[in-house]
């Protein structure tokens, strides 16, 4: 059996019999039934992901940013040169990047994956080089990558999964740098949930007007020269939602689906980051769908697109500051509530324990 196809069958649905128990135990402590909102749902979906009620804590949390370039950049999607994506990867390993502070003020670890970046990325401490190719093929000419390109980035992101989790961390964190990978994401969006090009398409980066009336058309010839109709393809099963990740994909969409899918096996939570993740989440959940129940929505990026993804894995984010940044960093900031919403389950008195006075019946 091949790694893939083993991960997946490694897939188990979220404990039903550990979240009714965490249901239960939420409703006898020292707070009005429901008064922590999202968090209690937050709590008991860790409690089915573990499979133990309380679940453990997730922590130590691991960020792993997967770095690629995309063909579909020749087309003029994105305002900043493809050289950014090898230059931001030095910039992470050097510690000077918005997801370094971030994980530095969450007390995660940070491990970047070249599965396909254009330039040859130095291999250093936390740098891990998995190239599968030098970026993929223009998407909006035919598929972005080959299937076999498809599966092996799958396989790294199951891997570094594996790795990190053998580590003793306890929850992993999606992150991503690859210019132009917002045109990719709209693209699997589009064709994984059959919405239009225009309502799953943004502005990135940060284009302007006229770029951003270009990246849709782009989309739109992405998705039709890959033989998919516009807002009615929804692939399903494996076989071809393999095809489509392929077809529309980046390596690290699918390096990152790869990763959901190797947390998902281990049993492990894993905070989706934005609109990217969103993107290799819908892959993810369409290989294996009770993959989307390992998964915790870190926040709502500004890309419509995300949005749109969300919705469809039935994710609700914890986060809404309009970041648009990618690397992580709005799965890193979403980490302290994931954290607290499990401590509760753990520290917070029950009414009999304490001797407070539960509401009448
Ligand atoms: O995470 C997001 O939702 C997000 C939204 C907009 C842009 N980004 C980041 O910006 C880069 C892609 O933007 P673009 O305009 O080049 O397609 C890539 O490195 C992403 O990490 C990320
Ligand atoms: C500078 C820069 C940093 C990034 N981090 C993630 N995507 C990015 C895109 C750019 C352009």
């Amino acid at each position: 059996m091949t790694l893939l196809d083993g991960t997946i069958a490694a897939i188990w649905p979220v404990d039903p019999v550990a979240m009714a128990e965490a249901r239960t135990h939420q409703d006898r402590l020292t707070k009005p039934r429901g008064s922590l909102g999202v968090l209690e749902d937050v709590a008991v979906r860790l409690a089915g992901i573990a499979a133990a009620c309380p679940p453990p804590m997730p922590e130590p949390a691991a960020l792993a940013i997967f770095a690629a370039d995309h063909g579909v950049h020749a087309q003029g999607v994105s305002p900043w040169p493809q050289e950014v994506t090898a230059q931001m990867v030095a910039n992470f390993a050097a510690g000077g990047a918005v997801a370094n502070a971030f994980a530095a003020q969450v007390g995660a670890s940070i491990t970047v994956v070249d599965v396909g970046v254009a330039a040859d990325v130095p291999a250093g401490p936390g740098v891990i080089s998995r190239k599968i190719a030098y970026g993929t093929a223009d998407l909006s000419e035919g598929p972005a990558m080959t299937l076999d390109q498809a599966v092996d980035a799958l396989s790294a992101g199951i891997e570094i999964a594996g790795s990190l989790v053998a580590a003793g961390n306890r929850c992993l964190v999606t992150g991503d740098m690859g210019i132009a990978n917002t045109t990719a994401s709209a693209a699997l969006i589009c064709v994984f949930t059959g919405r239009e090009p225009a309502s799953a398409t943004g502005r990135g980066t940060g284009v302007d007007d006229a770029m951003y009336q270009h990246k849709i058309d782009v989309v739109r010839r992405a998705i039709e020269a890959n033989g998919y109709e516009e807002a009615v393809a929804v692939p399903e099963g494996p076989d071809a939602a393999l095809r489509a990740l392929a077809a529309l994909g980046g390596l690290e969409h699918a390096a990152i689906a790869g990763f959901i899918l190797g947390a998902a096996a281990a049993r492990v939570p894993v905070i989706l980051d934005g609109v990217i993740a969103g993107a290799a989440a819908l892959a993810a959940a369409a290989l294996a769908p009770e993959a989307a129940g390992y998964c915790v929505a870190g926040h709502r990026s500004a890309e419509p697109g995300h949005a749109v993804a969300l919705a469809h894995l039935g994710l609700r984010p914890l986060v809404d500051l309009e970041l648009r940044l990618g690397e992580g960093t709005g799965g890193l900031l979403a980490h302290p509530l994931v954290s607290a919403a499990v401590r509760v389950m753990h520290e917070v008195a029950t009414f009999d324990a304490a001797g407070v006075a539960d509401k009448e019946r």
